[in-house]
């Protein structure tokens, strides 16, 4: 079985969350023998010896051929370890360079997230890894610092490539890298800086091969179809890439546009011996096959670790989840009313893609029906914004920058903005249609409670007809939150 199949038929709470029953702790695939078991761990620069019976360190770590799965600690561990959490700069240290750093520091990131403190000590160790993580809790930053611990800018070659799967995330990860990149406050010299190259569908494809002929980038941040693109036609090789990863890799995985390049590009391209690989994502479905996968296919390296931060918690505790029973007929009428009552700071109604079914019949696609009551009849301050598949590149980057001006908005969205979209004020998400998998709610929810050490509660509300209300308690079960009726 391969990932693709593994992943379409995943259940989250089976195989994400709890131990599983039908996949054995020690399991053989194919004479593979897989060891995949959980374990605290704690890493402090300040006392490496605070260790558990099942604790490790990232050395115990190297000796260990093994995929693990790293878990959290048990609360109790976790107040222990608030008395010695070490800031970011001092997990990062002794690998990433000064003016990195310091530019971290300006940026305000200086306390480590849960998945920074974990997973950092066992990137900069070199092992491959599967960065399992709530939406919003760092994983951007903990995979580029990894990226700005390896790379030289000495070298004039790409040396560090960060897959996404779509332009609107490759952008957002080539913002944040580059201001990481940026000079710092007060610091005088000309030395030479990492440029870092965006290769994102909808680009302009010359000017990328020109730049990439003139002077290589030392990181490219892409999309598969576009990288896809510049390797075929051989603007680009991947020899010198040290350190690869790929964000949403479920998704990507499960994108049938786009799972075979991403195969190619981890195989054919270059070897998982010659770089260091790490996955990331939210939602790891049936994180055990994918581990098996990872060493059978060979796209990691066999002593691969599974980080999974929050494992019993796939999502941030701070969202309030609640949902509304009405006829069809009424949905937009109760969306309008719960919005006016909400009254929130922002938000994101997510609607279905349009059937083919409902195109033939000449049917307005709900993105339509939903923005132009929004127009007609919301009588409020913010602002009423589209974001959807079918616009075009220029209409969806105009509705982000729009976005993230600031000040309030009601952005109108597919799930083309479920994935990966950082966008900090987002206070309420409305799902004016119920979301088709359980991991399609988890990362719908997960545009709120972006602000990693805020204790603002944040909402997410769902808009079902009653033959649906079975479909969101399958959700409930898998994800294990409660959601609240609310009664019109
Ligand atoms: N150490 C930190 N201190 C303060 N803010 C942080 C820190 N690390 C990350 N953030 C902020 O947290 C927010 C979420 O981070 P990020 O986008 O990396 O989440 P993510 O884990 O990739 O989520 P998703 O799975 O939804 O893509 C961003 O606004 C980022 O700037």
């Amino acid at each position: 079985m391969d990932i693709q199949r593994s992943l379409l038929s995943s259940s989250v709470s089976r195989h994400l969350l709890l131990p599983s029953q039908n996949q054995p702790t020690h399991s053989s695939c194919n004479n593979l023998s897989i060891r995949c078991f959980s374990f605290s761990f704690s890493f402090s620069s300040v006392n490496l010896n605070r260790i558990s019976s099942f604790t490790t360190t990232p050395q115990a770590l190297l000796n260990n051929p093994s995929p693990i799965t790293h878990h959290h600690p048990p609360p109790h561990e976790e107040h222990d370890d608030m008395v010695t959490t070490p800031s970011l700069k001092d997990i990062c240290e002794a690998h990433v360079p000064k003016h990195v750093l310091q530019r971290m520091e300006e940026i305000g990131y200086v306390t480590p997230t849960d998945v920074q403190r974990k997973a950092l000590p066992l990137l900069f160790s070199g092992l491959d890894s599967i960065l399992h993580a709530q939406t919003g809790s760092g994983k951007t930053l903990t995979y580029l610092l990894l990226i700005f611990s390896i790379i030289n800018t000495a070298k004039s070659s790409v040396q560090a490539l960060v897959l996404v799967p779509t332009r609107e995330l490759g952008m957002q990860v080539t913002k944040v890298a580059r201001m990481l990149a940026a000079k710092p406050a007060g610091v005088e010299g000309e030395q030479k800086s990492c440029t870092i190259m965006a290769l994102l569908d909808g680009g302009t494809l010359r000017r990328h091969k020109s730049w990439l002929k003139a002077e290589p980038p030392t990181i490219v941040v892409a999309t598969v179809a576009s990288l896809g693109q510049m390797l075929e036609r051989q603007f680009f090789v991947l020899e010198s890439v040290r350190v690869l990863v790929v964000d949403e890799v479920d998704f990507i995985f499960n994108s049938s546009k786009q799972t075979s390049s991403l195969r190619k590009l981890l195989n054919s391209y270059s070897s998982c011996n010659n770089r260091q690989t790490v996955f990331a994502s939210a939602s790891i479905p049936q994180h055990r096959r994918f581990l098996h996968d990872c060493v059978q296919q060979k796209w990691t390296k066999s002593d691969v670790v599974h980080i999974h931060v929050s494992p019993v918690e796939p999502m941030p505790s701070r969202l309030i989840h609640r949902f509304i029973i009405c006829n069809t007929k009424r949905k937009l009428e109760t969306l309008l009313s719960l919005i006016q009552s909400d009254a929130p700071e922002s938000g994101i109604i997510f609607v279905g893609e349009q059937s083919e079914k409902s195109k033939k019949a000449g049917n307005a696609p709900s993105t339509s029906l939903v923005t132009d009551c929004l127009k007609a009849s919301y009588q409020g301050s913010l602002d009423i914004l589209l974001l959807e598949d079918d616009m075009n590149f220029n209409s969806r980057a105009a509705s982000l920058l729009e976005v993230r001006k600031g000040g309030g908005y009601l952005l109108v969205a597919t799930d083309i903005a479920a994935r990966g979209v950082d966008l900090p004020e987002m206070s309420h998400i409305y799902n004016f249609d119920l979301p088709r998998t359980a991991v399609d709610y988890l990362h719908r929810a997960g545009r709120t409670c972006r602000k990693p050490f805020s204790d603002m509660k944040c909402t997410v509300t769902t808009i079902i007809i009653p033959e649906e209300r079975f479909v969101l308690q399958k959700y409930e079960n898998e994800l294990m939150f409660n959601c609240e009726e609310l009664i019109p």
